[in-house]
C-alpha cells in the first residue's frame, strides 16, 4: 500500500457558519480553521462576532448553519456536554472553577466517572490527590494539589484549567483574554507553558486585543469584521498596519501614541481638582499624596500587587482608608462613600464591569443613566425620551455597537459593555474622572476615542486619573506615577520610555 504523507486533519474547522440572535445576525458564515500545534489569533473590533465564535466551537450555542470538525470528526450534538469536553475547552478571563472545592477536585469534577469501573460513587480522596499530582507534574504545572481554588493566583488557576481541559482529552484550547490579569511576568510564564504544549501538538485559539502579544505567540491569525470572516494568514506575513486595517476595514489610522505633556509651569499654579492627602490602606498601600490640577491627566502605573486599584476604589468611595483622606475643588469626600463621592463630582470607571459596571437584563440607555436619575426629569422621575437622548449621543461618541438605546446590555458584546460603563461615568458630567484599565477588552480602534473622552474631561477644565499597567492607557498622562508594592516608586512628566515605565512596575532598580 502506498505510504502517501498525509497532513494530519485540523484541530479545528468550521466552515459557513451563521449565528442568529433575534434581530442581529452575529456571525454570517464564517470559517475558522485551527492547525495542531497551532497558536492561532482570532481577532476583530468589538461585537465583530469571537466570543459568538468561541461558544459555537465549545458547544455553547448551536449554531443556525454551517459545519464544525475537530481532528476531521463531526462535532458532537449540541447538549452532549461530555462528549464537547473531549474535544475542546475555553479558559474564560472569569474563573470556570469551584472556588472552595481543592484543586484536586477540581480536576476531576465532572470527571469521576473516568476512574475505571466498579469504583461506584465512592471516591477515595488519597488517590483523588495523587492522580492530580501526577496529573499536574506531567504537563509541568506547579501548584499543589489540596490548596482550595480561591487561594490560587490567576496564573495558577488557568494552568490547571488548561490541564484540566488537557486530562479531558481536548487538544484544542480556547483562550479568551488570558493575559488580561497577568502582570508582566505572568504573561512571559504562560507564553512560554503554552508554547512547550504547542510543541506536544496542543492547539490554541488565542482572543485577544493585544496586537502585540499576538504578534508575539502566534503562528497564525484570522480576522473577523461585522459578523464576516475577513482574511486568515500567517502571522510572518502580515503586517501590524494591515491587520489593524483588516479588522477597522479602512486605511488604518496611527495609533497616535501621545505623550500629552502639560505646561507643568502653569498647572502648579492653579488648585488642584482633585487631592487626596496622606491616604493609606494597611498592608496594602503606604500614605500617598495626590493632586491633580484642571486640565491634568494623572496616571498610576502598577502591576497587579503594587495596590494601584485598592488606590482608585479609596478615591471613589468604595473602600474606606485606614488613613488620609480625598477632597475635590476643596471639598472633603466621606471616606467609604460612594453617594457622597459622586456629589462632590468624582466619575469612576471600574475594571470589572460585570461586578460593579452594569445590570445586564436592562436597557443600554438606563446603564448609561443609572448616576444621573435625580438630573433627567423633575423629582426624580426619569424621563425616557432624555435617557434616550443621552443614550444616544454616547452611542455615537464611544462608537457603541447595539441595536439602539432600548437594547438590554446583556446582548452587547464584552468590549461594547465596556463603552456603556464609560458612558455611565460621563453622565453627570464628572470634575474628578477615575478609570480603572479603561481600555481593558476594547478593541485597537476604539481605544483611540475612549482614551479621547477620558482627556476631553481634563481638557474641559476637569482632572481624571487613569489607573492602568497598560503603557497605551498611560500615554494619554500628562504624568504618571509608579507603584510597586504599595510605594511610589518613580514619576515621570511626559516623554518616558516604555523601559523606564515597565522597570518601575515591576520594582527593578527601586532605591531603598
Ligand atoms: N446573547 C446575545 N443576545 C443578543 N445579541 C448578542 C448576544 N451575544 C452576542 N450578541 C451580539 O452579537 C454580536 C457579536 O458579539 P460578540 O460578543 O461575538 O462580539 P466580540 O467580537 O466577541 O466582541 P468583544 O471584542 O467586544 O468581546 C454583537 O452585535 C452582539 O451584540
Amino acid at each position: 500500500m502506498d505510504q502517501v504523507k498525509q497532513q494530519p486533519p485540523p484541530a479545528l474547522h468550521a466552515e459557513g457558519v451563521v449565528k442568529r440572535f433575534g434581530q442581529t445576525v452575529a456571525l454570517d458564515g464564517v470559517r475558522l480553521t485551527v492547525r495542531p500545534g497551532e497558536s492561532h489569533a482570532l481577532v476583530g473590533r468589538n461585537g465583530a462576532g469571537k466570543s459568538t465564535l468561541v461558544g459555537v466551537v465549545t458547544g455553547l450555542h448551536r449554531p443556525d448553519e454551517g459545519t464544525v470538525e475537530f481532528g476531521g470528526a463531526p462535532a458532537p450534538a449540541y447538549g452532549d456536554t461530555a462528549a464537547w469536553q473531549s474535544r475542546v475547552a475555553c479558559v474564560y478571563q472569569k474563573s470556570m472553577v469551584v472556588p472552595d472545592l481543592t484543586v484536586a477536585e477540581n480536576l476531576f469534577l465532572n470527571n469521576f466517572q473516568a476512574r475505571g469501573a466498579g469504583s461506584g460513587r465512592l471516591i477515595r480522596w488519597g488517590g483523588l490527590r495523587r492522580r492530580a499530582a501526577e496529573l499536574l507534574a506531567g504537563y509541568g504545572v506547579d501548584v499543589d494539589p489540596t490548596l482550595r481554588a480561591k487561594e490560587l493566583t490567576v496564573e495558577q488557576r488557568q494552568f490547571v484549567e488548561i490541564a484540566r481541559a488537557l486530562s479531558f482529552g481536548a487538544r484544542l484550547i480556547v483562550l479568551d483574554e488570558p493575559t488580561a490579569q497577568l502582570d508582566a511576568r505572568g504573561i512571559q510564564r504562560l507564553f512560554t507553558k503554552l508554547r512547550e504544549l504547542q510543541a506536544q501538538g496542543v492547539a490554541f485559539l488565542f482572543i485577544s486585543h493585544h496586537l502585540q502579544e499576538v504578534y508575539e505567540l502566534c503562528t497564525a491569525v484570522t480576522v473577523y469584521r461585522d459578523a464576516r470572516h475577513v482574511l486568515s494568514a500567517q502571522v510572518a506575513d502580515l503586517s501590524k498596519d494591515d491587520l489593524v486595517a483588516a479588522m477597522a476595514g479602512d486605511a488604518a489610522r496611527s495609533a497616535g501614541a501621545w505623550h500629552a505633556g502639560k505646561d507643568s509651569a502653569a498647572l502648579a499654579r492653579s488648585e488642584p481638582v482633585l487631592k487626596a492627602e496622606g491616604l493609606a490602606l494597611d498592608g496594602v498601600f503606604e500614605p500617598i499624596d495626590l493632586e491633580v490640577r484642571p486640565g491634568e491627566v494623572l496616571g498610576v502605573a502598577g502591576a497587579a500587587a503594587s495596590g494601584t486599584v485598592a488606590l482608585g476604589e479609596i478615591l471613589v468611595g468604595m473602600r474606606a482608608p485606614t488613613a488620609g483622606g480625598v477632597a475635590v475643588r476643596g471639598r472633603y469626600v466621606r471616606p467609604g462613600s460612594v453617594p457622597d463621592a459622586l456629589d462632590a463630582g468624582i466619575g469612576y470607571i471600574p475594571e470589572d464591569r460585570h461586578l460593579q459596571g452594569l445590570v445586564a437584563t436592562r436597557s443600554v440607555a438606563e446603564n448609561a443613566t443609572l448616576t444621573v436619575a435625580d438630573q433627567l426629569g423633575p423629582w426624580g422621575t426619569v424621563l425616557p425620551s432624555r435617557t434616550r437622548a443621552f443614550a444616544r449621543s454616547m452611542i455615537e461618541a464611544l462608537d457603541i455597537r447595539t441595536t439602539g438605546p432600548e437594547q438590554p446590555v446583556a446582548g452587547l458584546s464584552g468590549g461594547n459593555q465596556q463603552k456603556v460603563v464609560v458612558a455611565r461615568a460621563l453622565a453627570r458630567d464628572p470634575k474628578a474622572l477615575v478609570a480603572v484599565r479603561p481600555t481593558a477588552g476594547v478593541d485597537v480602534k476604539s481605544k483611540d476615542s475612549l482614551l479621547g473622552v477620558v482627556r476631553r474631561v481634563a481638557d474641559e477644565g476637569g482632572a481624571a486619573v487613569i489607573i492602568s499597567d497598560e503603557l497605551d492607557d498611560l500615554r494619554v498622562c500628562d504624568r504618571v506615577l509608579a507603584l510597586f508594592h504599595g510605594r511610589v516608586v518613580a514619576v515621570f512628566g511626559s516623554g518616558w520610555s516604555d523601559r523606564e515605565l515597565v522597570a518601575a512596575m515591576e520594582g527593578v532598580g527601586e532605591r531603598e
